[in-house]
């Protein structure tokens, strides 16, 4: 071990708990991400520890700790308020459907533990002086910036399928290349991905677009296919990551959600197709509609013939789709040249950024205030009847202020009896 680091806090804070499992006897390090990062100067998110005590020898050190994956030989230790993944050395065979090890065999030895991981860059191991310990050369790779199998590339995706994706993902989020073998061996292997449960597709692909890099990734994912050979029919995803070649400045765009919907709009792609996709993908319902709320936008933005009155159309949308789809759609389509949107953007900039009543919450007469103005029980009625004065102060047919808004609404209320 001759390169050495500075520990950064997260892993000074962890420190007590390597040296406690070193005291007992045991080897104990620091591996996986952490050491990565700190090695890339980075900064680190959490801490892993790996360790030659067995779990049932890591639980009687720590009295405060939950055995959370036993079997594979992992304890959370909690300590000062943290808390710690330890995992005892061990190899994996006998992958069940290039998802998970079905047999886990513990060992006294570090090496053995780094020979099991998907990538150099992820197979180091730093000791409690923060000395690098680096059978694979994965320093090397980072210098190089390069992103290589531990070992045989062939077996690290045969055993997890989901590494694919890892390489695609890391080469993106640090802009490293890929080397050959690593890359053939994508290729080679990409039908695996169908073995992977969705979520962890989706996780990964969440990463890729909402990273420092979506182009890159996207890039690559159109490059390698990965996407078609995801286990549910995307019938967009493939475009979607064909999206890149239109859009390569996504990283302009603030949030994940944005990009998504930037990407599916980038290639026409249909609110239903759009919809089964994102579907497939197991998107979280609220990101998905957040993301449909833009394309649905979008297309009446598309259709709008420039004869009707823009100011009603946006009023509507506003209220069908809330601000903030349509702050997400205003900063796709004023950076997207391609639809050629301009009349349709000035607008809404100038409304979203200070025009009067635009959104319920600018109207100058809550529910509260409505519903005592009409002696009425608030209800369902209420946010129906804000949104008609909503619209008509939108249409300059009525000013924001609250006696007119009231006066107005008590002749509909009348008119209604
Ligand atoms: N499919 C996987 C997932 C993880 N690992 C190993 O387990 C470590 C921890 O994995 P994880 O926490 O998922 O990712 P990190 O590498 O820590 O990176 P990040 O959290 O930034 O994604 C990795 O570094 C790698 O050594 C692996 O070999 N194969």
């Amino acid at each position: 071990m001759e390169v050495r680091f500075a520990l950064p806090n997260l892993m000074l804070q962890a420190l007590p708990v390597l040296e406690a499992l070193v005291q007992q006897g045991f080897e104990a390090f620091f591996v996986g991400g952490c050491v990565r990062d700190t090695a890339m100067g980075l900064p680190i998110k959490d801490v892993d520890i790996a360790t030659s005590a067995r779990p049932e020898q890591v639980m009687s050190i720590f009295p405060r700790c939950i055995p959370t994956g036993l079997q594979h030989g992992t304890v959370t230790v909690l300590h000062d308020g943290e808390s710690y993944e330890v995992t005892t050395f061990r190899t994996e065979s006998e992958y069940e459907k290039h998802r998970r090890p079905l047999q886990v065999e513990f060992i006294d030895r570090l090496d053995g533990d780094l020979l099991r991981r998907d990538l150099t860059i992820n197979a180091m191991a730093m000791n409690a002086a923060g000395e690098l310990y680096d059978p694979f050369r994965g320093l090397d790779d980072l210098k190089k910036r390069m992103i290589r199998c531990v070992g045989d590339a062939d077996a690290r995706f045969q055993e997890d399928a989901l590494r694919m994706l890892r390489t695609v993902r890391f080469a993106s989020q640090f802009e490293f290349a890929i080397a050959h073998s690593t890359w053939r061996a994508v290729i080679k292997h990409r039908e695996l991905l169908r073995h992977i449960a969705m979520e962890r597709v989706q996780a990964e692909l969440d990463r890729m677009i909402g990273g420092a890099h979506p182009g890159r990734a996207l890039h690559l994912l159109a490059a390698c296919k990965l996407l078609d050979y995801t286990g549910t029919v995307l019938p967009a995803a493939h475009k979607l990551a064909q999206g890149y070649t239109l859009y390569s400045g996504l990283d302009k765009l603030a949030d994940p959600d944005t990009r998504y919907a930037a990407l599916l709009m980038a290639e026409g792609i249909t609110i239903p197709d759009a919809e089964e996709t994102l579907k497939a993908l197991r998107l979280p319902t609220q990101k998905m509609n957040a993301i449909l709320s833009v394309l649905s936008i979008q297309t009446a933005m598309k259709q709008w013939n420039g004869k009707s009155d823009l100011r009603l159309v946006w009023t509507s949308l506003i209220l069908q789709y809330g601000e903030e789809a349509s702050r997400r759609w205003l900063s796709i389509a004023a950076w997207d040249r391609k639809h050629n949107l301009h009349d349709q953007t000035e607008l809404l900039d100038k409304w979203l950024n200070g025009m009067p009543a635009m959104t319920l919450k600018q109207l100058k007469l809550n529910g509260k205030q409505l519903a005592e103005g009409l002696q009425r029980v608030p209800g369902t009625w209420t946010g129906q009847l804000l949104k008609q004065l909503l619209l008509e102060v939108a249409l300059d047919k009525l000013p924001n202020e609250k006696e007119l808004l009231l006066k107005q609404a008590q002749i509909w209320n009348a008119e209604d009896r």
